[in-house]
């Protein structure tokens, strides 16, 4: 290649031709990526040829296309009708005059971006290939110029030492970037699985606390984490008893905020005029009786959380006043001249379906979405009867620890007895009738349907099994003990025929169509005390 006389300044005239191309060489060495060194290559030949067009073309990683760096154009490799295709795939260069390739090459893409080119000017298109032979082809040079200059440079070592760089740099940064693109994804999945495995480790620690094996705690437990991890505002909705208030300790105490304060309150519990005092606080003097100032929650939860309980009950006035905290982080306490900055993650929760409140104006829509940042719905009991087992179990477990009792068991009958029936109250409920069945069981004995209250039914008023009969009974699907089940359903039915004759086994005996000694024979067998 014979470069320009005037080019480099800094290097004397007299160096000779061979060494005059090293500071080209040098620019294309400090090129960081393909898409860099294609444009840089381009440029020195434009300029330093003086040519009217220098650019250089890649085949993107499929072999299919051609593509352009300055834009999103792209020449379809099979397409021969197209010059640069047609370079590369017969793998000889190119050369002609732009008057002859209007006339000769009729790709009308190829001829629209001819228009602006003079005819006299002499068109050169080189293929450009991989030497190391990882990747056959590398693209295309497009040079337009004068014939004079395009016509010297054709078959020069210069230009062939180019070419050379170029290609050997190009399939170089080629393989760097891939092994940087590959490594690069490597460790975002490797993060990504730490990340799972983090979390996993997170939500394990969590069942502690948020038990329940079924697939829908497991999911909410994931949510919590993720929720944790975040800043935003978290709206919880479930029934009654379902555990809100536990799902709310748990997203502050996972959350970067666990060492500070974690504030809970019942809107429906407070009267609507003490309820902003206790959120916001007052200044003395703000109301008679207010002889002095008092922080409100807001104020305490300071880099923390507050739990609004019941957010539903909220009076519509607060709730605007809540939504300013929420969309300035700002307050005011009742009488107070300033205003306060408030830092601190708000977790609402409510077993009211809010919408039909907003239906009604008696829920701010704005509120409900500022709310609702991170919406969890909790899931009842009757979505998760799998896990009540393992509640029933973790409730005896508590209660002897608490009262101090030796271990409780509990019998397969009254297992599937609690297993059947409904919890309009959820695990509050079913909490209740363990903790009641366990105070009602005699020491050393297992708990059994007969200390269980009723569905719907008062424990006190409940005198007799007869309704939930059928529920003691196995199923058939669930027998995998014929004599184990058979025992059980004789035990349910001699136990509840005492209780109908108040313990008089004569009577019982008579209605069983059973000798009395029979009968007595079978309680000591199943030891049933006949009471
Ligand atoms: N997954 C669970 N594991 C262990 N205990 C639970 C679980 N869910 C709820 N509980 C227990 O059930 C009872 C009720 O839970 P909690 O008060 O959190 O319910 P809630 O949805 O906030 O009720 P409410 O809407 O009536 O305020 C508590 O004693 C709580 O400890």
């Amino acid at each position: 290649m014979t470069l320009p006389a005037a080019y480099p300044t800094a290097f004397p005239s007299r160096l000779p031709v061979e060494l005059a191309g090293m500071p080209f060489a040098l620019t294309l060495v400090e090129s960081s990526s393909p898409s860099g060194l294609r444009q840089q290559a381009a440029k020195l030949l434009q300029r330093h040829l003086g040519l009217t067009l220098a650019e250089c073309l890649y085949v993107e990683g499929s072999g299919r296309w051609l593509g352009r760096d300055s834009d999103d154009l792209q020449f379809d490799c099979a397409d021969f009708s197209h010059p640069y295709a047609h370079v590369i795939r017969s793998n000889k260069p190119l050369a002609l005059s732009v008057a002859d390739a209007r006339i000769r090459l009729d790709h009308p893409g190829f001829q629209a971006q001819l228009s602006a080119l003079s005819g006299a000017l002499q068109l050169n298109v080189l293929p450009l290939r991989a030497l190391d032979g990882a990747r056959e082809w590398l693209g295309a040079l497009l040079l337009v110029g004068q014939r004079e200059t395009l016509t010297a440079l054709e078959n020069t070592p210069e230009m062939g030492a180019f070419e050379a760089l170029l290609c050997r740099l190009w399939s170089r940064l080629t393989r760097e970037q891939g092994e940087r693109h590959r490594s690069q994804a490597l460790q975002a999945s490797l993060a990504k699985l730490n990340d799972g495995a983090r979390r996993q480790t997170l939500a394990d620690r969590l069942a502690d606390d948020l038990l329940g094996q079924s697939a829908v705690m497991s999911s909410l437990r994931q949510h919590i984490i993720r929720a944790a991890e975040t800043q935003l505002a978290v709206l919880l909705q479930g029934q009654t008893g379902t555990g809100k208030d536990r799902v709310a300790r748990a997203i502050h105490q996972f959350s970067t905020r666990s060492k500070a304060p974690f504030l809970a309150i019942n809107c429906a519990a407070i009267p609507e005029a003490l309820l902003e005092s206790e959120l916001f606080g007052h200044a003395k003097g703000a109301f008679s009786g207010a002889d002095k100032a008092r922080e409100g929650l807001i104020s305490q939860a300071d880099g923390g959380t507050l739990f609004l309980d019941e957010i539903g009950d909220m009076p519509l006035a607060l709730q605007a006043k809540l939504l300013r905290v929420l969309e300035s982080g700002r307050y005011r306490p009742l009488g107070a001249s300033e205003e306060r900055c408030a830092d601190l993650r708000l977790v609402a929760a409510t077993h009211q379906p809010l919408k039909e409140q907003i239906k009604q104006q008696r829920f701010r829509a704005d509120l409900y979405y500022r709310l609702g940042q991170f919406p969890i719905n909790v899931p009842p009991l009757s979505e998760r009867r799998d896990d009540i087992a393992l509640l029933a179990q973790a409730f005896i477990t508590a209660f002897c620890q608490r009262e101090e009792r030796d271990d409780i068991g509990i019998t397969p009958a009254a297992l599937r007895l609690l297993k059947r029936r409904e919890y309009p109250g959820n695990v509050r409920e079913l909490k209740n009738i363990v903790d009641y069945a366990c105070a009602m069981t005699p020491a050393g004995a297992d708990i059994d349907v007969d200390v269980l209250p009723g569905e719907h039914q008062d424990v006190a008023t409940l005198t007799s099994l007869e309704e939930v009969m059928p529920n003691e009974f196995p199923l058939s699907d669930e027998v995998d003990d014929l004599r184990q089940a058979l025992r059980e359903v004789e035990t349910s039915i001699i136990r509840q025929r005492l209780r109908r004759f108040g313990g008089n086994r004569a009577r019982a005996a008579e209605s069983l169509g059973l000798p009395k000694r029979t009968l007595a024979h079978k309680c000591q067998q199943l030891e049933l005390d006949g009471k």
